[in-house]
């Protein structure tokens, strides 16, 4: 319960620095209701797994990641732009944050999904805790300070269940998903 309350407390922080960096009000997104989820991962590697996935390359589908990854043993890397995976090596007492599909959608595209993996290096049990602020409880889309005729409408308004259930039907599970809701006026 207190590793929950303080993670939240952590997400409403970079939650709401993240919208007044984008000259949103944050008191205006009620982000205090939107829903997270908790989870802990267990690898099994062995000495056969070595060199294989643990996790297959994917971007969260919610707003905000924090992962207290194994601080022992390595794996998880991250894709930079230019579309290379680099390898975050274990970092006893940080935590990471990352941006999921949903930051994507509710900034109009200013936040970008990260794509990331997790490599079997050694045979060793990896764990790794990874709690999500998934986004706004109804319906998803950026606040009226992120469109204008500049920045129109690049996706149309969905609810975290709906993508999920787009996600997990198409198998697009690497943010390609993102594309099935672009709006005609989408532009890179
Ligand atoms: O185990 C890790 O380091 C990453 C896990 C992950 O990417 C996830 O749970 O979404
Ligand atoms: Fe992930």
């Amino acid at each position: 319960m207190r590793y929950a309350e303080a993670v939240h407390e952590l997400f409403m922080r970079i939650g709401k620095k993240l919208a007044e960096s984008l000259g949103v009000k944050s008191e205006s997104i009620g982000i205090e209701n939107w829903p997270c989820q908790f989870r802990i991962n267990k690898y099994n590697f062995t000495p056969q797994s070595v060199g294989s996935p643990g996790v297959q390359t994917h971007t969260d589908s919610g707003f905000l990641t924090i992962l207290q990854d194994d601080e022992g043993v390595g794996g998880l890397e991250v894709m930079n732009k230019s579309g290379e995976f680099i390898p975050v090596e274990p970092w006893p007492d940080t935590l990471l944050v990352n941006l999921g599909d949903m930051a994507t959608v509710w900034s109009n595209g200013r936040l970008r999904n990260v794509k990331h993996r997790v490599q079997c290096k050694e045979a060793k049990i990896r764990v790794s805790i990874a709690s999500f602020l998934l986004g706004p409880r109804e319906t998803v889309e950026p606040p009226p300070e992120l469109v204008d005729d500049d920045h129109p409408r690049w996706y149309v308004p969905t609810t975290y269940e709906d993508y999920r259930k787009m996600r997990f039907s198409t198998k697009l599970q690497a943010g390609e998903a993102l594309a099935l809701l672009h709006t005609p006026t989408f532009d890179k």
